[in-house]
């Protein structure tokens, strides 16, 4: 498979070593919007900045190439993607996180915010830590798990960063130097705390997802979901 690596910072670098590892070809990898034929690739994989994302993956819908992004902190934009890849036919996929053990997590949030929502004695709050290169915050593996648990859970129904308020999950967010991701849920009450912790110990987890979807995406057509990849939940 032909590869075009859209953003070759930390995880581009990290998805062209698993790529090769898999037998794959790198064709392009770019840290600029233009200045490459998209054309060249069978497929693009996105991990770049915030404010390039959403050009990267018009980009590629509109001129037929399948698209995985894991970029995070574009998201106002997202729906637009999503009629840009219906309109043009095309084939892509977001997630905040590709790693297995994090989508393992995010059903198992989902599962234990079921169970909490009718012990109103305890409250939930989210804790993540990263790297201080981060250009985002809160995660959008944070925001992905604050949803999770507003679609089980029917007392919130939206998040915040760094503010307690009725109903609503807040978010701490952190920076300490090289942490690649760090994501807790807490949920305490007057007598106890439940706590459940997902630790990425290197960034070889995100980036072999992130190449297992791609080869998962090619010959298809529509939105997905690393769900739909891993057949998971
Ligand atoms: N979904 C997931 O599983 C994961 C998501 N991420 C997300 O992926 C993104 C990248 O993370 P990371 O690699 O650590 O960050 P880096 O900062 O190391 O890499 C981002 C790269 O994108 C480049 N870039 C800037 N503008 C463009 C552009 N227009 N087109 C293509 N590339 C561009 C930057 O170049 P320059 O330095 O020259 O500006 C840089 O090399 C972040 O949003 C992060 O949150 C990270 C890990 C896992
Ligand atoms: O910027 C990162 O490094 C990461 N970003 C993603 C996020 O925002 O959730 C995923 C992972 O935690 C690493």
């Amino acid at each position: 498979m032909k590869i075009a690596l859209l953003g070759y910072g930390k995880m581009g670098q990290t998805i062209e070593k698993i790529a090769l590892e898999r037998g794959h070809e790198i064709v392009i990898k770019t840290n600029e919007e233009e200045g490459y034929d998209i054309n060249q690739a069978d497929v693009a994989i996105d991990f770049s900045v915030p404010k390039a994302a959403f050009f990267n993956i018009a980009k590629c819908l509109k001129l037929g190439v399948p698209v995985i992004s894991g970029t995070t902190g574009w998201l106002d934009n997202y729906e637009h993607a999503i009629k840009l890849c219906k309109e043009n036919n095309g084939a892509f996929i977001y997630a905040s996180n590709f790693s297995l053990g994090v989508n393992i997590f995010f059903e198992l949030n989902k599962h234990l915010a079921k169970m909490m929502s009718q012990l109103k004695q305890y409250h939930v709050s989210i804790e993540e830590i990263h790297h201080t290169e981060k250009l985002d915050a809160p995660s959008g593996t944070a925001i992905t798990l604050a949803e999770g648990i507003i679609s089980q859970h029917d007392e919130y129904n939206k998040w915040l960063l760094n503010q307690n308020k009725k109903q609503t999950i807040p978010i701490t967010a952190k920076r300490i130097a090289n942490v690649p991701g760090t994501h807790s849920i807490e949920y305490k009450s007057n007598t106890d705390t439940i706590n459940i912790t997902h630790t990425a110990h290197t960034r070889e987890g995100f980036a072999l997802g992130a190449v297992v979807a791609a080869e998962w995406i090619l010959g298809k057509t529509g939105v997905f979901s690393m769900k739909d990849v891993l057949n998971i939940g």
